[in-house]
């Protein structure tokens, strides 16, 4: 079985210019977060219709109030109807509240369900999704474009619904008034509509840009704190601040794009009704000078209008809303819509017993998505059950890369790894990864407790368990943090050295016995007394375990049985040059020799002439 790798997406995508997107597509495709929370939205519309309905019923009360009691001067008639506008407006402040208090729950709901969705995907994802994405462009995504999507359904939609509805009620009971005023209102809204959506694609563009550098800026201020160490170590405070201004520059450019084109929203939208509210004032005043309508009329007609002013002026403030919650959607769904490359199979099977961790890799070719080469080819190699194998080669011949085909980091472009006689994309992900466990020569530490780090791969290790790693790992100094196994590390907590992090690291993956342990160089940042005493306990771990281990020191390579040597990478990647005993091949291959002459005096101690004789009866394997 051949899976596609993740298709990388450009982490500034190219804006289609998609006719469709006037229809709120990508906006339109979130009604699946809406629907657990569509009664609260329902009766949430209904409050606001409700609080609409009572206040149009204010203006025809005050009409009643001026051409009957004000009019005939009957005071005791005054009372029930002042006493009834007091009660609608209280009724109005109660729908108010109902409505912004469950509506904004019922959004932070929906803002919930999807930032969990994201993350949860972005989990599925392979590494090669990630190594294709800025990772600030996910940031922004999972922060900024989510909170724009809440704005909308928490704001924006409801005054959507409200003042659309407002727009038809009003203008109806308008018609009814007064008929040709009426017809004017409705007629002059046309050309405000056309205006309106012309607008709203160029402010969609414009919000779809400002997004995707808000990405960039993200994206700068975490590579820079994460690299502070070596821009400060280098001097390069103001180069980096220079890169950064500019990128914040950009964004401020495109901000006050995205606001010269709102502000023209808000002036033509603001200029339409007091243009057709001056045009009803004075047909309706010459109305009433003629006697063909009464004052009331006017006064009715008049305040109804002036309840239509906020809902026609805000409408500019909800389209770009809603143009922004759609780009913002459109962001989340071009993650979303990526489907992860390295899944659970359809039909999985098993890899039977647990202990056994035979490890194959046959014929297996690997090139990353991104570039033309590839890494690796042919590369056939079985590790028996309980067998080390270290991995040795020129630097950046692809040693990680073939760690890293085993836990499915990535999928071989060709051929296949097998485990127990199964090929890994066969397995179901969590038995793969219960099987085989990793430590890499960059350990990341989470921002938990020592605790929580150790046990990530085996949540219900035991206490003698958790201890046994530490001993292999000679980690036991996480006892002496100020609060043992408690302490916080990583971001935010407590700062480790390097060698202490590697250590924790290779402690967490000794943890549970896999039945394959894969190490990256997992000794690179101890000192020789402590890598003699973690090397000593991997001895008795590793009698136990499978092993893959990339080697670049000799005091390493002494913890495998054989020794794998791979080619300098050619045009179609590394091969394998020779494998045999580390004695072997230092008696026999002087390309072998090479690569650990400078790092050990082992290899200045075995016999020359010894290796030359020996040469001919090493397996050597040249492609
Ligand atoms: N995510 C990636 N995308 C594209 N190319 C990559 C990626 N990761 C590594 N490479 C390239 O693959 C090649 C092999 O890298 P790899 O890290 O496997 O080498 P290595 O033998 O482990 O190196 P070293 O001994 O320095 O650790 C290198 O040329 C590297 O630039």
């Amino acid at each position: 079985m051949e899976s596609t790798p993740a298709v990388p997406v450009p982490s500034k995508p190219k804006i289609p210019d998609d006719p469709g997107r006037g229809a709120f597509i990508s906006l339109r495709r979130l009604t699946p977060f809406i629907r657990p929370y569509r009664g609260q939205m329902v009766l949430m519309t209904l409050a606001a219709l409700g609080a609409t309905l009572v206040g149009v019923a204010v203006p025809l009360l005050t009409k009643n109030l001026i051409d009957g009691p004000i009019a005939h001067h009957d005071k005791a008639a005054l009372w029930p109807l002042g006493g009834l506008v007091l009660l609608f407006g209280i009724v109005e402040a109660t729908l108010f509240w109902l409505r912004r208090w469950f509506l904004q729950r019922a959004a932070l709901g929906i803002e919930t369900d999807i930032r969990n969705a994201f993350y949860r995907h972005l989990q599925k994802l392979p590494v090669a999704f990630h190594d294709s994405w800025q990772s600030g462009q996910l940031v922004s995504r999972v922060s900024g474009d989510i909170s724009s999507i809440r704005r909308f359904f928490g704001f924006a939609l409801i005054f959507l619904v409200v003042n659309s509805a407002t727009f038809l009620l009003v203008g109806g009971a308008l018609v009814v008034i007064h008929p040709v005023m009426g017809l004017i209102i409705y007629a002059a809204s046309v050309p405000l509509i056309v205006y309106g959506r012309v607008v709203d694609r160029r402010y969609h563009r414009q919000s779809r840009a400002a997004q995707d550098q808000a990405g960039d800026v993200a994206t700068l201020v975490e590579e820079s704190a994460l690299g502070i160490r070596a821009i400060k170590a280098f001097g390069r405070q103001g180069l980096v601040f220079g890169r950064f201004d500019d990128r914040a520059r950009q964004l401020r450019t495109l901000e006050l794009r995205k606001i010269r084109t709102l502000s023209e929203l808000w002036a033509v939208f603001a200029l339409q009704p007091q243009t057709v509210l001056s045009l009803c004032v004075l047909i309706g005043a010459y109305a009433v000078s003629s006697g063909a309508l009464s004052l009331g009329t006017l006064v009715a007609f008049i305040s109804l209008y002036l309840t239509l002013l906020w809902p026609i002026e805000s409408m500019a403030w909800l389209m770009a809303q809603s143009q922004e919650a759609n780009s913002a959607a459109e962001r989340i769904w071009e993650v979303l819509d990526t489907v992860p490359a390295i899944a659970d199979p359809e039909d999985t099977r098993n890899a039977g017993d647990d202990r056994r961790g035979e490890l194959v890799f046959e014929n297996v070719g690997f090139r990353y998505p991104n570039s033309a080469k590839p890494i690796v080819s042919g590369f056939d190699l079985r590790v028996a059950p309980g067998e080390t194998v270290a991995l040795v080669g020129p630097t950046g011949c692809g040693k990680t890369t073939l760690t890293a085909l085993v836990p499915r980091l990535y999928d071989p472009t060709e051929g296949r790894v097998l485990v127990d006689g199964v090929d890994i994309r066969e397995l179901p992900l969590t038995e793969l990864r219960r099987k085989v466990a990793c430590a890499f020569e960059d350990p990341t530490l989470f921002s938990a407790s020592v605790r929580e780090n150790l046990t990530m791969g085996v949540p219900d290790a035991t206490g003698e368990q958790i201890d046994e790693a530490l001993a292999v790992a000679q980690a036991e100094f996480v006892h002496d943090l100020p609060w043992g196994l408690d302490t916080r590390v990583g971001e935010q907590g407590l700062t480790l050295s390097g060698g202490q992090r590697q250590r924790v690291a290779l402690a967490r993956a000794v943890l549970g016995r896999p039945s394959i342990l894969v190490l990256d160089d997992p000794l690179s940042a101890l000192d020789i007394h402590t890598e003699g005493k973690v090397e000593q306990a991997l001895h008795s771990v590793l009698r136990g375990t499978t092993g893959l281990v990339v080697a670049h020191r000799p005091s390493t390579v002494l913890l495998a049985d054989r020794v794998v040597l791979l080619s300098p990478a050619g045009p179609d990647g590394a091969t394998i040059a020779a494998v045999g005993t580390h004695q072997e091949l230092l008696r026999t291959c002087p390309a072998y020799r090479d690569i650990l002459s400078q790092t050990s005096d082992l290899v200045d101690a075995a016999d020359e002439a010894e290796a030359e004789a020996a040469e001919g009866e090493l397996v050597e394997v040249t492609r």
